[in-house]
C-alpha cells in the first residue's frame, strides 16, 4: 500500500456511508469493493451490521414493512385463516397500492442505501404476494415494482429476496461488541416473516456458517499463496492447511445440523417456507405494473425464492477444491418473460458466470421474449419449466456481484489446487486433500438429513392439496431436490484423487559375471 501512489482508488479512505463517493471516484463504500467485498473478519458477511433503517425521504416503505411484521399478516394459503386475518391484509395491501411512487436517485449515493431498498421492497414485495388469497392474480404494484428494479439495476440483483436479504444483510448484534467478528450466539435477525423464532434460527444458521467459513478462506488465500510458491515446503503447508480446513467444515456440518435445535420442521415446511417462494415455484403468473413507462426497466427471465444455495462460501468451497457441478448432460428447456416493450433476447449455454450486467437480466440465462398483450400492463414472469442454466450457475445470479466476480476469479486461478495435487506424486499432500473433500462430502450428507427433516418429511405427512402433479418435491429454486442433492453430493465425493505410485526405478544394468 505504501508504493501505491495517493490517488489510487486501493489508497482511498472508504467513503462515509451517507455522503458516498465524490464524483468520478471508484466506489469503495463496501470496504472492499474493489477485492471483491470479501472482508477478513466476516467473510461474505458484512464487517459492520446492516443498515436497519433508510432515510426519512423512504419512510413509507419501511412503515409498510414495521407494520407488516406488526400485524402478523397470514400466508392467504393459510388453511384455518380467519377473516380478520384476511381483511387485516386486504387493508394492509391497499396501503401498498396507493403508496407514491417514490425515487431512487439518491440511495445510489451508497451501496448500504441500496442493500436495505432491495431488502425492504422484495420483503413488501413478498407478504404482498403471499398474502394474496390463493385463487387471486398477482398483480405487484408500481409503487413496489419500479423502485425495485431500479435498486436491483444498481446492485445487478433480480426483483426478488435474495439470500442476501434474508441472511447476509439481515442480522444484528444481540448485544453491542467491540470484538473485530460478531460472536455466533450474539446474533439476531431484523426482518421475518412470522415473528417466530424458527424463522430466526433458520437464517441465523446460514449467518454462523458464513462466519465460520471466514477460516475456510483464509485457508483458501494461504493456500494459493503457496501453489505459487510451489515447492516441497509449500506441499507441506497445504497439507497442514487442508488438514485444518477439515476441522472448519465439520464445524460447518455442525452449525448446519444445529439448525435442528431453533427451528420445527413442521414450522419451517407449513408457515415460513411459503413465504419464499419466487415466480417458479407457483402455479400463478407474476405481474410487474407499470412498467409499461419504464421500458428501460427488464425483468429477469425467471424468479427463484431466496436459498442457502446462493451462499458464496459454498460455492467458493467447490471452486477452490475443483468440484465440477456441471451436469454431464441436460436438457434443453425454454423459459419465457414478457416486459412491457422490451424485446431484449440474450442466450447462453455457458456454465460459468458472466461479467456484470447494467440490468437486472439473470446472467447466462436463456429468454425467449414475446410481446406484451395488449392492455398487460406491466411485466410478467411466466417461468414454470426450468432454464437450461445448470442450477447452482443461475444461483450466482442472485449473489451481491462483487462476491459473484470473487467466485468467477476464484473459478479462474491458473494454479487450481486439484490439479496440483494430481500432479504433486504427494500421497501425503493427496491425502489431505482427499481428506478435505470427504469433509464436504459429509457437509452435505448433513445437509440431506437436514431436508429430508425439514421438507421431505413434513411434505408427505402434510394433506393432499388436490393440485399435485408429478409428485416430485421441488426445491425453492424448482429443483428436484432429493435427486438434485444427492447428484451435487455425489459430484463433491467424485473429485477424489486415487495415488498413483511413482513407477518403479528401472532395474539395474546385467552384470556381465553373471553370465558364465
Ligand atoms: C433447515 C435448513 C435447510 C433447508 C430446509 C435447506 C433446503 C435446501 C433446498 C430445498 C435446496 C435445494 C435447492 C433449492 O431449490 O433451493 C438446498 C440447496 C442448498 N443448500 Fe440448503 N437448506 C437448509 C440449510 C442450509 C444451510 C444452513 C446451508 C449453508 C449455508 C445450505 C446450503 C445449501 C447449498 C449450498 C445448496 C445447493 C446444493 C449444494 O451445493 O449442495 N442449506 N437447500
Amino acid at each position: 500500500m505504501a508504493l501505491l501512489p495517493p490517488n489510487h482508488f486501493l489508497a482511498l479512505p472508504r467513503p462515509d456511508a451517507l455522503v458516498g463517493p465524490p464524483t468520478g471516484v471508484v466506489d469503495t463504500t463496501t470496504l472492499a469493493a474493489h477485492d471483491f467485498d470479501v472482508d477478513t473478519r466476516t467473510g461474505f458477511m458484512p464487517p459492520d451490521p446492516p443498515l436497519v433503517r433508510l432515510l426519512s425521504q423512504w419512510e413509507p416503505w419501511e412503515q409498510l414493512l414495521d407494520d407488516a411484521q406488526a400485524y402478523s399478516l397470514q400466508l392467504g394459503s393459510k388453511i384455518d385463516i380467519t377473516s380478520e386475518e384476511k381483511a387485516q391484509s386486504e387493508s394492509w395491501r391497499a396501503r401498498v397500492r396507493q403508496l407514491p411512487t417514490l425515487p431512487t436517485s439518491e440511495l445510489r449515493q451508497s451501496e448500504l442505501f441500496l442493500r436495505r431498498a432491495h431488502h425492504v421492497l422484495a420483503w413488501i414485495m413478498h407478504f404482498y404476494i403471499h398474502s394474496l388469497p390463493p385463487d387471486a392474480e398477482i398483480r405487484i404494484p408500481a409503487p413496489i415494482t419500479v423502485p425495485l428494479l431500479e435498486v436491483c439495476v444498481q446492485l445487478q440483483l433480480p426483483p426478488v429476496i435474495t439470500y442476501s436479504d434474508d441472511v447476509l444483510y439481515n442480522w444484528a448484534l444481540k448485544v453491542p461488541s467491540v470484538e473485530p467478528t460478531p460472536a455466533l450466539d450474539n446474533l439476531r435477525c431484523l426482518t421475518l416473516f412470522t415473528g417466530k423464532r424458527d424463522e430466526e434460527e433458520f437464517y441465523l444458521a446460514s449467518a454462523r456458517i458464513e462466519l465460520r467459513g471466514v477460516d475456510a478462506l483464509e485457508i483458501m488465500r494461504a493456500t494459493m499463496d503457496e501453489l505459487f510458491v510451489g515447492d516441497a515446503l509449500a506441499a507441506r503447508r497445504i497439507t497442514r492447511y487442508l488438514h485444518s480446513l477439515v476441522r472448519v467444515l465439520d464445524d460447518l456440518s455442525r452449525l448446519l445440523l444445529a439448525v435442528r435445535e431453533g427451528c420445527a420442521p413442521e414450522v419451517f415446511y407449513h408457515e415460513i417456507r411459503p413465504w419464499f417462494n419466487g415466480a417458479d415455484s407457483g402455479s400463478r403468473k407474476w405481474t410487474f405494473e407499470g412498467l409499461d413507462s419504464h421500458p428501460e426497466l427488464v425483468l429477469p427471465a425467471e424468479l427463484s425464492g431466496p436459498s442457502a444455495a446462493q451462499s458464496s462460501i459454498i460455492h467458493a468451497l467447490d471452486a477452490f477444491l475443483g468440484v465440477d457441478h456441471t451436469p454431464k448432460a441436460f436438457t434443453s428447456t425454454t423459459t419465457t418473460t414478457t416486459n412491457t416493450n422490451t424485446t431484449t433476447s440474450s442466450s447462453s449455454s455457458s456454465s460459468s458466470s458472466s461479467s456484470s450486467s447494467p440490468t437486472p437480466q439473470l446472467e447466462a440465462a436463456t429468454v425467449d421474449v414475446i410481446p406484451t398483450e395488449e392492455g398487460e400492463g406491466g411485466g410478467t414472469i411466466t417461468h414454470h419449466v426450468p432454464p437450461k442454466i445448470p442450477f447452482l450457475t443461475r444461483m450466482r445470479a442472485y449473489m451481491p456481484r462483487h462476491h459473484r466476480n470473487f467466485l468467477r476469479h476464484l473459478g479462474a486461478t491458473p494454479r487450481p489446487l486439484r490439479e496440483a495435487v494430481a500432479r504433486a506424486g504427494d500421497a501425503t499432500l493427496m491425502d489431505a486433500y482427499n481428506a478435505s473433500l470427504d469433509a464436504l462430502r459429509r457437509f452435505r450428507d448433513a445437509h440431506l438429513r437436514v431436508v429430508a427433516l425439514y421438507i421431505v418429511g413434513p411434505s408427505h405427512r402434510a394433506p393432499p392439496t388436490g393440485k399435485s402433479g408429478t409428485g416430485t418435491l421441488r426445491g425453492t429454486g424448482g429443483t428436484d431436490l432429493v435427486r438434485f442433492l444427492k447428484s451435487v453430493r455425489d459430484r463433491t465425493a467424485e473429485a477424489a484423487l486415487e495415488f498413483q505410485p511413482p513407477p518403479p526405478p528401472p532395474p539395474p544394468p546385467p552384470s556381465s559375471s553373471s553370465e558364465a
